[in-house]
Formats: C-alpha cells, structure tokens, sequence
C-alpha cells in the first residue's frame, strides 16, 4: 500500500528503545498521525482490548515493537515471561490486524532465532535448521512463531506481512538496568559508574588506576550491535517499500567480540581500571554475525560506525542518568 503523511500508523510499544526511535523517525518524515499506548492504558497481552483498540483508533499500517525483552540473564531467568508474554502481545497485534484486513504489518523479532551454531553469517534460510541458544530459547521461540504467523498471512492471503530481524541494539531510551540489561548499556553504566566511585573514594588518591569493573562470561562470544536509530529508518523503508518476501535480517554485518567491545566502551567512557570476567555467568551463542545482504539488495544500509554510535549513547546516558526504566516481572 502507498503511505501518506495522514495514514494512520500504529507504533506498539512507542516508549520502548525501539518504538520511540521509529516514532521521533516518522514525525521527522512528515507523518501525523500515529498512534501510541503505553502498557498502562493498553496491555497488549488482553485480546479484547486489544481488538476494542483497532476497533476505535482504526489503524491503517502498524508496526510491532512491543515485547518482553531483556538481556542474557533475563531471558533465562523468566523463560515463562518470555515465552508467553511475547507469545500473547503479537498473536493479539497480528490476528487483530489481519482481522481488521490491514495490508501492512512489521513484526520485529532479533537474531537470536536462529539455530545456536548455525554457519556464519547468518542467512534467512538458516532459520529452523538446528537446535536454539538454551539462555533464550523461550524467546527465539515465541519470535519465530510470530515470524511464521506474519509468513503465513503473506503465503495465504498476499498481504505484505514483513519481519525484520534486527541484530543486538543500543541508542537512546536503552535499559541501562544492570540485571536486565543487554550488555552494551551494561558497559556503559558500569564503566561510569566505577569512574565516578573512584573520583569520590580515597582510592583514587593512593591508586592511578579507577576501580575494577566485572563483566560476564569470558569475553570471547561475538557480538554484532546497530544503533537504534539505524534500525528505525530500516523500519521505515520497510514502511514505505513493498517487500518481495517476510524475512529479512537487519544490521551492521560486522561483530567483535565482548572483550574487544569492553576495551572500546572503556576507552569512550574514559575508565582507566582492571576488567575481571565472572565466569559464573552464561556467555551465550558463541557468534551471531547477520547476512544483510538481502535488505542490502532491498535498498537499506546502516550508516552509524560502533564507536561513533557509543560516544552518541553514552552522551545521552550522561543527560538522563537517573531516569533508566527497570523491567518489571510480574
Ligand atoms: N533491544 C535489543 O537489543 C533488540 C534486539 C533485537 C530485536 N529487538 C526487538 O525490538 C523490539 C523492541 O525492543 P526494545 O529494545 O525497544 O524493548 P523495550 O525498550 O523494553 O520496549 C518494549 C516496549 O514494549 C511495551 N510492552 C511490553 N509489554 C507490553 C504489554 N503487555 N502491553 C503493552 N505494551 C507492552 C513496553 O511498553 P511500556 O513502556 O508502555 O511499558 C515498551 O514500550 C522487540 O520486539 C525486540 O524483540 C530488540
Ligand atoms: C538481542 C538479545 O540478546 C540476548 O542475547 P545476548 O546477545 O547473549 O545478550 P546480552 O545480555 O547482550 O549479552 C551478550 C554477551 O555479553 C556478555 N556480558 C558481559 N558482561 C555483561 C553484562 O554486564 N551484562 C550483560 N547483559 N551481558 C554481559 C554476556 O555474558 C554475553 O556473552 C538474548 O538473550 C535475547 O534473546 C536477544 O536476542
């Protein structure tokens, strides 16, 4: 379908790190209605009132950006959570939009779908071909059904259904939470704050160094990171273009590993001390490097460098410190 400035354009989950990137990105493209609730006035798990909802504000395009979500601990401490809550919030947004005969619908899901040891980089077609990450399985899980519900509909009826998979994200309004988090945020608010404790500590005085900061696992697992804001132009090219397929990977297509992410994010912070690995911690899928080259061949590219994207989020943590959500389990 063809957008205007005044479609109606529902953004689920718009105060989220995601949906409020998409959400400032389409209002600096000119768009003027969209459509936001926060899980206060709307909890996406409730079918009915999910279905009231389309029923009153009559959306014409929506994009998926609510969901349980959180970092390597959490994701395996409430695999149930995780499971069920994502399992609820997208079946409702997809069945309801599909009922409502909405031609457009993005469902995002992350990289973590795919099998554990699945070949590097990640293609689409590896999806389902082998055993899932034990930490986020619960997850992977409930994504690729939402995948296959949104492939279903394109297969069935020829809407265009599209789900992008974005790989791990960071930017502004993260969850800087040091139970909950990713660890890029992890990072920065540990870094900082041990720079900032050793300013005000005696230790500072007698040591030149800040003090210690621990990180988990073994700092050997590789990780691939988009800026936020990347990822809400990808969405919205998504928007804007009819896509030939429903699966499309969405990143950078270059990984580092964790040890060489902590060195990066010390240096931007400005931490000077020792870095010890709690290996009591889970390391995860040893590598998730995506093939991007299927939205490459659509038109999209990302643009933001890692360090040039750190220095922008640790500059907007520094203005909002104090403000960070925390995830809350029921
Ligand atoms: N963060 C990453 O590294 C990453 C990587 C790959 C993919 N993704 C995908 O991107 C999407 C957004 O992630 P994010 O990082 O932006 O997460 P986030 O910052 O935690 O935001 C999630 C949003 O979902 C909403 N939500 C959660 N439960 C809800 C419910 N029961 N009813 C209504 N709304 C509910 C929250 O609304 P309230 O704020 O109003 O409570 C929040 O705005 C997810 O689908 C995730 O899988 C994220
Ligand atoms: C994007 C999301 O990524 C999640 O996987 P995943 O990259 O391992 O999740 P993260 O929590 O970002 O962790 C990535 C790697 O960083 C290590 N790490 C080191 N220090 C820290 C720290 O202080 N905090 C955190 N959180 N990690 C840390 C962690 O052990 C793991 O090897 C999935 O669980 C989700 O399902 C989703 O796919």
């Amino acid at each position: 379908m063809k957008l205007n400035s005044d479609t109606r354009i529902y953004i689920a989950g718009h105060r989220g790190m995601v949906g409020s990137a998409i959400w400032r990105k389409l209002e600096s493209d000119g768009y003027t209605h969209l459509i936001g609730k926060t899980s206060a006035e709307l909890d996406l798990r409730n079918q009915q009132a999910v279905r009231d909802f389309f029923e009153k504000e009559q959306p014409e395009v929506v994009i998926d950006a609510a969901a349980r979500v959180g970092g390597i601990l959490a994701n395996n401490e409430y695999p149930y959570q995780f499971l069920m809550e994502n399992m609820q919030i997208q079946n409702n947004l997809i069945d309801t939009a599909f009922q409502a005969g909405i031609d457009k619908f993005i469902f995002l899901g992350s990289s973590c779908i795919y099998p554990k040891l699945a070949p590097q980089p990640l293609k689409e077609e590896y999806l389902l071909t082998g055993p899932l990450e034990p930490t986020n399985e619960w997850y992977a899980v409930a994504k690729i059904t939402g995948v296959k519900a949104c492939e279903a509909i394109r297969k069935q009826f020829g809407k265009d259904y599209i789900s992008l998979m974005p790989t791990n994200l960071y930017g502004p309004f993260d969850n800087f939470d040091l139970k909950t988090s990713h660890v890029l945020p992890a990072m920065i608010r540990k870094f900082h704050d041990a720079k900032i404790s050793s300013v005000n500590s005696k230790q500072s005085v007698v040591s030149s160094g800040d003090l210690p900061v621990t990180l988990w696992g073994s700092g050997t697992p590789m990780r691939e990171f988009l800026h936020v804001e990347d990822l809400a132009e990808a969405v919205v090219f998504a928007l804007e273009n009819q896509f030939q397929d429903n699966l499309y990977n969405v990143g950078t297509g270059e990984d580092l590993t964790i040890k060489e992410l902590a060195e990066l994010i010390q240096k931007i912070v400005g931490h000077t001390g020792e870095i010890i690995w709690d290996s009591s911690k889970p390391d995860g899928t040893p590598r998730k490097l995506m093939d991007v080259s299927k939205m490459t061949d659509a038109g999209w590219k990302a643009k933001t460098s890692l360090e040039e994207g750190i220095r922008r989020t640790y500059a907007w943590f520094l203005e909002h410190q104090g403000e960070f959500k925390e995830l809350k389990i029921k």
